[in-house]
């Protein structure tokens, strides 16, 4: 009998991408393979149009704010409608084994999960664990962490550090088909601007703002988000919302980064020895994570730092150039950096955890 596994995880590209990774390989082994998410999500779209043969099951879930909202008082029942939904797709889908890569619309899952006694793998990508992955725990068989310091938030009988999960795709990237993608076959260095899955406003204002000096010395990609792009016809300045199956290409392309210090890009990039200016979302707009995650590549001489409230235009550019000038002793750096479990370790635990009859 084939063995069936369930994905859940949304919110944001960064909740979904390591589900992405993994798929594919299951799909090799011959398992049976479901999703659940919320129904409008970015998750929708990424597992839809990714994998059309894969049911995608949406339910209600509420979002866990940290601020006042109306919405706080009627979330909590939201989150018990997902619950109800998530057991009944359980119960169709039969799955021997969930993997979670977290978000709001994991909780639901996991409550099911436990209900219907099904082991459950969660993922942590960022150096704290974020709302619905702490909510998670108590519910999980295992924990897998991006970072080895959150093994410290974690119980350590279940939690293991396994590293990033990266899709296999990205080290397939052409520089050709890049250039023929963007049109950029100057010889200037590449400079690839990226704002996390959603955008960013910030660096967004001050990229726009400093791009007559940038395009001095660089072409200059921009993952600027949905409904961002803006008219100009600058030469060597090429924008996109958001790209999926270019980004390889972009990447094989790119010398240099600038990016918000979301936990799956930035090992990305570590993965692909780019040298990244971290521009993490600030402390006003998060609980603080990508600073953490910003810090630990600052750390370990990946990556250089610049904080939201010091994004002037001659601060940037400063930065910029330094990162230019450290370029060599980065990725020098970042080629002792410790490996992650591969997609084939990632799936063989999983697999470990399954229950040998799903119901
Ligand atoms: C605002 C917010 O809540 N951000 C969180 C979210 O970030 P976010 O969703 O931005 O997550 P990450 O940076 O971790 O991952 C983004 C993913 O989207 C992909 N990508 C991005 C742009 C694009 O055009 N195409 C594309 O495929 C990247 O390659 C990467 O795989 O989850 C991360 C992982 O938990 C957290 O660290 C971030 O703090």
């Amino acid at each position: 009998m084939t063995k069936r596994v369930l994905f859940t995880g949304g919110g944001s590209a960064g909740h979904v991408s390591v589900n992405v990774a993994l798929i594919p390989r299951f799909k090799e082994k011959d398992w049976t393979i479901s999703y659940i998410g919320s129904h409008n999500g970015i998750e929708k779209d990424m597992i839809t149009t990714q994998f059309p043969d894969v049911p995608y099951h949406g339910i209600a879930s509420g979002k866990l704010r940290r601020y006042f909202s109306v919405k706080n008082f009627t979330d909590p029942f939201r989150v018990l409608a997902g619950v109800m939904q998530a057991y009944r797709v359980l119960k169709k889908e039969k799955p021997n084994v969930i993997f979670s890569k977290g978000g709001f619309v994991s909780v639901p899952v996991l409550l099911a999960a436990k209900m219907a006694k099904i082991p459950v793998a969660i993922h942590e990508s960022d150096v704290t664990p974020g709302l619905a992955n702490k909510l998670a725990i108590p519910f999980a068989t295992k924990i897998y962490t991006t970072f080895k310091e959150t093994l410290q938030f974690m119980p350590k009988d279940r939690s293991t550090c396994a590293g990033a999960i990266i899709r296999e795709e990205l080290f397939t990237g052409s520089r050709k088909v890049g250039e023929e993608l963007t049109n950029l076959h100057a010889s200037k260095p590449v400079l690839l601007i990226m704002g996390g899955s959603l955008g960013a406003q910030g660096i967004n204002k001050v990229v726009r703002d400093s791009l007559d000096s940038l395009l001095e010395h660089f072409s200059v990609i921009h993952l600027c988000g949905k409904g961002n792009i803006i008219q100009t016809d600058k030469e060597g300045y090429v924008q996109y919302e958001f790209v999926s199956t270019e980004l390889p290409h972009l990447l094989e392309m790119t010398d240099l980064v600038v990016s918000r210090a979301g936990s799956n890009s930035i090992f990305e990039f570590l993965a692909l020895k780019k040298p990244m200016l971290l521009i993490p979302l600030s402390k006003e707009s998060s609980r603080g994570d990508q600073i953490l995650n910003a810090n630990a590549f600052v750390q370990q001489g990946f990556a250089l730092k610049l904080e939201e409230q010091d994004l002037s235009q001659e601060c940037f550019l400063t930065t910029v150039r330094q990162l230019r000038d450290q370029q060599w002793t980065m990725v020098e750096k970042m080629e002792e950096a410790p490996p992650s479990y591969t997609i084939d370790q990632m799936t063989d635990e999983i697999a470990l955890l399954s229950r040998s009859n799903g119901n």
